[in-house]
């Protein structure tokens, strides 16, 4: 990391996308540094998921570049350097699949075809499991979990894999209080370790004491910087006043 360190773990230039005439995002620039939480934050419907998806190469934009690490999407994706966390409601919770399983998949990309685990593998999932307070649960399956277990599962997912960056949509949505405190801990322990956190969430309130940084997002960035100076009342107004939709109609691309 040391050469590296002012490099930005993510880079995205005038990126545009839309989804049939709904312009959900419209030139949003951004960079993100090593080692630093950023929330993001924005109304519904706002572009957060979206922004997400097209950092993950999972929609494909209309306009402009996205870069992680320096690299394309699929490099960086390949290098296990970005771990992502959809929306709960986005992941299949039926799948036979135990908590130990899902944490393995981390390391799938070290390991060979055969996917074995080696006993320092185990140990990895282990550790994970450990770090997120799992430890006791890891071999039951994932759908029997509580909203916030499922949320450290992959928490744990992203340790295994040591990415250097989480992209996290929504983490703390149906999570209580307690569960929630813990997981801001964790990850501003991985934080220290030098990884950074792209963090999606509607908690306005708490987003200074979690976040180095902050993005108000309405389809285009509104703000972006210390997190006191972004959640300012005219901002605030802007982004949350008027439950106005993003740009619809043809757009501009
Ligand atoms: N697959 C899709 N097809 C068409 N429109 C979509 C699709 N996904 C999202 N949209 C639209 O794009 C816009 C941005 O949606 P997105 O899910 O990115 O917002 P969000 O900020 O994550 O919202 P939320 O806080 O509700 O999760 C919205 O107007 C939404 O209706």
């Amino acid at each position: 990391m040391s050469t590296q360190q002012s490099a930005p773990v993510l880079q995205v230039d005038h990126l545009g996308v839309t989804y049939g005439h709904v312009r959900a995002l419209d030139d949003v620039s951004i960079a993100l540094a090593p080692g630093r939480i950023c929330a993001l934050i924005g109304v519904n419907g706002s572009g957060k998921s979206t922004l997400f998806k097209a950092l993950m190469g999972l929609v494909a934009p209309d306009a402009g570049e996205v870069s992680l690490f320096g690299l394309p999407t699929t490099q960086a994706r390949k290098r296990q350097l970005v771990a992502y966390m959809p929306q709960t409601e986005d992941v299949d919770w039926t799948f036979p699949v135990s908590v130990a399983d899902v944490v393995a998949m981390g390391l799938y990309g070290r390991l060979g075809l055969t996917r074995r685990l080696r006993a320092a593998d185990r140990s990895a999932v282990d550790d994970a499991l450990e770090r997120v307070g799992l430890a006791e649960l890891r071999r039951r399956q994932i759908g029997q979990l509580s909203g916030g277990q499922r949320k450290r599962v992959f928490i744990a997912r992203s340790i295994a894999q040591d990415a250097r960056l989480l992209l996290l949509d929504e983490p703390f949505a149906g999570v209580d209080r307690t569960s929630e405190s813990t997981m801001i801990d964790l990850l501003k322990t991985l934080r220290n370790e030098g990884r950074s956190v792209l963090v999606s969430t509607h908690d306005l309130a708490g987003a200074p004491a979690l976040s180095d940084e902050a993005i108000l997002l309405h389809g285009s960035v509104l703000a972006h910087g210390d997190p006191t100076e972004v959640l300012t009342p005219q901002n605030l107004a802007l982004a949350f006043g008027q439950a106005v939709a993003p740009t619809s109609g043809e757009g501009d691309s």
